[in-house]
């Protein structure tokens, strides 16, 4: 802080006897200092480097210890920290069998839906049950179960027809329309649109569920093989490149097995190609594979081609590992179905 030089301010400080070796330059006096802390004057002022108006700089001997690389000591500590390897504080850990999974950052507070189903035209799949305001301050908002709502993306194009089939295929594979049974027959006429509707059951199982999470990982459909091009087509035209689907309507013995193989190797949320596409003569002959794991869904176009239940294709599909299974035809009466 500079002292005044007003002369009533150097007058009164005189009176009181202030003697001048405070911090600032302008006051610092070299015969004072002399006299009163070293009585060394003639030295200091024999000293040819030595500025008689300006106090002496701090010595470096003040400044905090620096080591040979010129770190200080907190430096120097922060460097050893940092310079630990990390350890695995679980002992003997050996990590996910996923090696390929990435950890995550764990989601943290209430669970909420994909998408708003308060949002106009929106089609809710599932409602969780409403909870009075004294129950809501009792549940853990993280394990409550959320609506599910078909993706607005498809929303906006869904027929009124088309929003009912979808709601109810989705009530039957979850068991919501009959208890325990998990399985339903869409029985649209001819060019009534079950493709779109089978695709948006697919995309919103694929994608959610009552408990946030996807109810499904993989599905399959099997079709007339002239129409598997046409399902691979449809998923393209409706969902462009948000999945992808594997068509199978060519190929070896072997590279069919081997694409099979991959399909069913697929595990967790994001599979890259979920949905399998092959008509009902490959899933006969490579039903051997096709059994060896489980699917989330199963969808049969043209299904009254499963004539009876002698059929080898009805035989293969009875056996494939999978809980929700839909049927489409247009004329399901003619078989009995
Ligand atoms: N909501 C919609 N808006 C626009 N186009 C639609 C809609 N629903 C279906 N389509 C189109 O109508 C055409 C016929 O639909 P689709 O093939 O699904 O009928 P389908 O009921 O499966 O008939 P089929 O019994 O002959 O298989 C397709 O090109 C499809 O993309």
């Amino acid at each position: 802080m500079r002292r005044s030089f007003a002369p009533s301010v150097v007058a009164k400080r005189k009176d009181r006897g202030e003697d001048d070796d405070g911090d600032d330059d302008e006051d610092w006096n070299i015969n004072q200092v002399s006299k009163k802390k070293t009585g060394k004057k003639d030295h200091l002022l024999s000293s040819p480097h030595m500025c008689p108006f300006r106090k002496p700089l701090t010595p470096l001997g003040n400044q905090p210890l620096a080591n040979r690389h010129g770190l200080s000591a907190h430096e120097e500590f922060i460097k050893k920290l940092l310079s630990k390897p990390f350890k695995i504080p679980i002992p003997n850990y050996k990590g996910s069998s996923f090696g390929s999974r990435a950890l995550g950052i764990r989601r943290q507070g209430a669970r909420c839906a994909l998408h708003d189903p308060c949002e106009e035209n929106a089609l809710v799949l599932y409602s969780p049950p409403e909870l009075s305001a004294n129950e809501q301050l009792k549940v853990d908002m993280e394990k409550q179960p959320v609506h599910v709502v078909v993706d607005p993306l498809l929303c906006k194009v869904l027929r009124p027809h088309q929003r009912e089939g979808v709601k109810f295929m989705y009530d039957c594979v979850t068991g919501s329309q009959i208890p325990d049974s998990y399985g339903c027959i869409m029985a649209d006429e001819m060019g009534l649109g079950k493709t779109l509707q089978c695709i948006t059951l697919l995309w919103t199982l694929l994608r959610q569920g009552p408990d946030a999470k996807p109810t499904i990982d993989k599905a399959v459909i099997v079709s007339p093989s002239s129409l598997v091009k046409n399902w691979s087509n449809e998923i393209t035209k409706w969902l462009g490149s948000r999945i992808l689907s594997l068509p199978i309507d060519s190929g070896t013995k072997d590279e069919i097995d081997t694409k099979l193989e991959r399909f069913l190797a697929q595990q967790g949320r994001r599979s890259p190609t979920p949905v399998l596409i092959v008509s009902y003569e490959t899933f006969r002959l490579h039903a051997r594979v096709l059994h060896k794991s489980s699917v989330g869904l199963v969808i049969c176009d043209e299904g009254h081609r499963l004539k009876n239940c002698e059929n080898q294709t009805y035989q293969a599909l009875t056996l494939l590992k999978c809980q929700r299974r839909v049927l489409l035809s247009g004329t399901p009466i003619q078989n009995d179905l």
